[in-house]
């Protein structure tokens, strides 16, 4: 038995989670930090059996302050077993890492001189490190890519049409949530079986704070609809997605707006919130949108673009047998996911009404060629199963 410590570092979150992994993988605690940086964040841990051990509310500046606050709780918990080793989520990866890593002051080195690819995640991972190799000296840490999952791409879909100067400085499509959907693949593969998940022509459909959606075959990422960064894709929270370059020439040249304000609305300032000017959460926009009409428009600009993404990717694909909804819009809101699949029919996507409100783990019509299933995600566990192996190999 090996303990694990995987750190989820997101944009406005830290997530972690302690498991015991040997024959068999135990979670001893699981835990989150939410909205830092901003008011109503909460503080939570619940341990092995899902008991809530700690719900307070919390609020910290910034991801620094989130991860001393996380530590401070981790190493004052007593009977805390040591980890063996501690996996980090690290959002990109670049051209160069396509598989798990240790993390030497090589690697920490390279993925500092890789932080502009990924602004809103990158730096706070590199700060979780740092602080955890400061407070449990010693302990192996690894970084684990959400890029990986998508170096499969055939080059046409990675390709961006810039001169090549530019493409040669790494600029082409990565794609994210990339340990999302391997966890995905591989729960899929636990009810359906290796050899059909293998033949399907899969859409993992990630909405979350951030949202993307993948097209699989032959169990491989072979398109995304996030791009250089996290920002691009379909409209997510705060992020706009994808954007006509000319917004950002017109604002650069007619507004003289910095660089440092464009990259702000474009990461923080847009999406779900700034359609709706009243907020970046999907259930506070449903819940007022009978009486407010851009928080109507809003979550109507969500699903138009989700939907044209998943006939995009169905084209990709050259058909859809399965449509995995996933992430906290993905799992929780029946609503989302109904207006999403509307209209969608003539893919052989057919909403049961009665499953899909009661967020059953399969939601289509027995009669409907696309199966539409609901699955959690587990990025921390598959951080955790990626940093096992690693650690294993090491030990060998
Ligand atoms: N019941 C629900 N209905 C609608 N949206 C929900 C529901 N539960 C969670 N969400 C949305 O999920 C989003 C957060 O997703 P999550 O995957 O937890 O975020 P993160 O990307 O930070 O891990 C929030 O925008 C929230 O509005
Ligand atoms: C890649 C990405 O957007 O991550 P998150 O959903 O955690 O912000
Ligand atoms: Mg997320």
């Amino acid at each position: 038995m090996r303990y694990i410590l995987s750190i989820n570092t997101g944009s406005s979150s830290i997530k972690f989670s302690l498991y015991g992994i040997g024959e068999v993988e135990n979670v001893i605690f699981s835990g989150s930090l939410t909205r830092i940086g901003s008011k109503g964040g909460c503080f939570s841990v619940r341990d092995t059996k899902g008991r809530v051990v700690v719900e307070e509310p919390i609020a910290v500046p910034g991801h620094e302050n989130a991860c001393i606050h996380v530590f401070s709780w981790l190493l004052a918990r007593s009977g805390m077993p040591m980890p063996d080793a501690i996996g980090h989520r690290m959002v990109h990866g670049g051209p160069e890492f396509t598989t798990p890593e240790i993390l030497t002051p090589a690697l920490i080195e390279s993925l500092e001189q890789l932080s502009p690819f990924a602004p809103e995640h990158l730096p706070h991972a590199l700060k979780a490190v740092k602080h955890a190799g400061n407070q449990l000296p010693g302990v192996l840490q690894v970084a684990c890519f959400d890029t990986a999952f998508h170096h499969t791409m055939p080059s046409v879909a990675r390709l961006y049409p810039l001169p090549g100067v530019i493409r040669n400085q790494g600029v082409q499509r990565y794609g994210f949530h990339g340990l999302s959907c391997e966890y995905l693949l591989g729960d899929l593969e636990r009810l359906e079986g290796r050899s059909e998940v293998l033949q399907e022509k899969i859409i993992l459909a990630h909405l979350g704070h951030g949202a993307s959606m993948t097209a699989v075959l032959h169990g491989e990422s072979v398109d995304t609809t996030m791009g250089f960064s996290p920002a691009g894709g379909l409209v997510m929270s705060t992020r706009t997605g994808d954007l006509d370059p000319g917004v950002i020439l017109f604002l650069l040249e007619q507004d003289g707006l910095s660089p440092e304000v464009i990259k702000d609305m474009v990461n923080r300032r847009s999406g779900l919130l700034g359609v709706s000017g009243r907020s970046n959460d999907m259930r506070d926009l449903l819940d007022m949108e009978q009486n407010d009409a851009a928080a109507h428009q809003a979550i109507e600009l969500f699903c138009y673009q989700a939907k044209k993404h998943i006939g995009a990717l169905t084209t990709t694909l050259g058909g859809l047998d399965a449509l995995v909804f996933t992430g906290g819009i993905g799992e929780h809101s029946a609503a989302i996911r109904k207006r999403i699949c509307s209209g969608l029919e003539f893919l052989g996507i057919h909403i049961d009404e009665r499953k899909n409100s009661l967020n059953m783990p399969v939601i289509s019509q027995e009669t409907g060629h696309v199966i539409v299933r609901i699955m959690k995600t587990n990025e921390e566990l598959m951080i955790a199963r990626h940093t096992y192996a690693l650690l294993n190999e090491k030990k060998r």
